[in-house]
């Protein structure tokens, strides 16, 4: 044996012996998270027990990314652990989480990367149907768009918290790379038509602009479903991500075409339940102001005086009469907080109606 093959061989054992310390330690945890299951189940007879726990996901990974001590970087550990406790969490019960669909979209990506892969995933047709099927009891938690840095607000999304009765349970973003895709099978033949979903068209305006400048866009309702249809028809291209490219075999012929290089979604988790505080969390809530001189001065000035930072501030029409707004508000702190109930206490004099949406952990993924 040469030099090389002598010193791999070592390593090699080496290896082996650490993945079997690792798969017992594994073990050991998914024993201790089953015995966390029946703890939570013994003492809830009869109830609605929580098996999922956002806000101690949340610190667990925080500490994973600030102990780490390398050479694997803070996000590949967290990564590592999210699919660990993924695992655990099925265990002690599989997670039912419904998503904006079709299979292979974004949103399904956010979904895992929040859950991880141990979950049962459950693609929805629509944003209001992701709402029903959460509410209804059917799905534990749903994932829906909220807004994207190129393109801003999902309106339909916001839209939603005003009549439904769902909380905020989570947050998560994730970096939207598009691509220009073809089947194999047509690669050779000339492209006359670009299918994707009317947001990606915008995030990729520029690039099309310059580069496929006047062929036909035809708009879908989801990125996965034009890479199915450039799958199908010889002649046509999509534009989509690396899911929805590997679903229907694509090529790439053109890589991340996004205008912005730093292009992010942001993702909410939808739920049925409140979640304590995690130690790093945001608030989001929606307000109705009476439409008088300085209202929203008089909305946002108990937030500068108690010291909370806002991270969003959106407008939307209300629905109950022309010209009346309502605001969209997410800061930081969590409800349990003083500061944060203080603040809210002074709002609800002043306002119309204030909707509590939820308190969750700022995304740690
Ligand atoms: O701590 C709990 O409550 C658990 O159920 C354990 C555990 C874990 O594996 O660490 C699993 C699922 C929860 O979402 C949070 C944490």
């Amino acid at each position: 044996m040469s030099d090389e093959q002598v010193r791999l061989a070592e390593l090699r054992d080496e290896i082996d012996q650490i993945d079997q310390k690792l798969m017992e330690l594994i073990s050991a945890r998914a024993t201790c998270a089953q015995e966390v299951a029946h703890v939570k189940t013994t003492a809830n007879p009869g109830q609605d027990v929580f098996f999922y726990r956002p806000e101690r996901e949340a610190q667990v990974l925080r500490r994973i990314k600030e102990q780490n001590p390398g050479p694997l970087s803070g996000e590949e550990m967290a990564r590592l652990f999210r699919e660990i406790m993924s695992a655990c969490l099925a265990l002690e019960k599989p997670m039912h989480i419904a998503f904006l669909g079709p299979v292979g979209t974004f949103t399904q990506a956010a979904a895992l990367k929040h859950f991880g892969h141990s979950v049962i995933s459950v693609p929805l047709p629509a944003i209001d149907a992701v709402f029903r099927e959460v509410e209804s009891g059917a799905a534990h938690y749903g994932v829906v768009p909220v807004e994207n840095s190129t393109e801003g607000m999902i309106n339909h999304t916001l839209d939603m918290f005003m009549s439904s009765p769902l909380k905020i349970c989570g947050e998560v973003q994730l970096r939207i790379h598009h691509h220009l895709l073809v089947s194999p099978k047509h690669k050779d033949q000339e492209i006359t038509r670009i299918y994707s979903h009317q947001q990606s068209f915008a995030q990729c305006r520029q690039w099309l602009d310059t580069h496929r400048y006047g062929i036909e866009r035809v708009t879908v309702s989801s990125n996965a479903e034009a890479a199915r249809r450039a799958g199908a028809e010889p002649g046509s291209a999509a534009i989509a991500g690396d899911m929805a490219a590997e679903l229907y075999g694509l090529e790439k012929l053109a890589n991340s075409i996004e205008d912005r290089p730093d292009n992010t979604t942001r993702f909410l988790i939808i739920g049925r339940e409140e979640v304590p505080a995690s130690g790093h969390d945001k608030t989001s809530i929606l307000v109705s102001m009476r439409n008088k001189p300085g209202a929203l001065y008089q909305l946002l000035e108990p937030f500068h005086r108690h010291g909370l930072s806002l991270t969003r501030i959106e407008t939307r029409p209300s629905p109950s009469g022309t010209w009346a707004y309502v605001f969209y508000i997410d800061f930081e702190g969590h409800m349990e907080g003083d500061q944060v109930c203080k603040v809210l206490a002074e709002v609800e004099d002043e306002a119309v109606e204030l909707k509590r949406l939820g308190s969750y952990p700022i995304g740690v993924l």
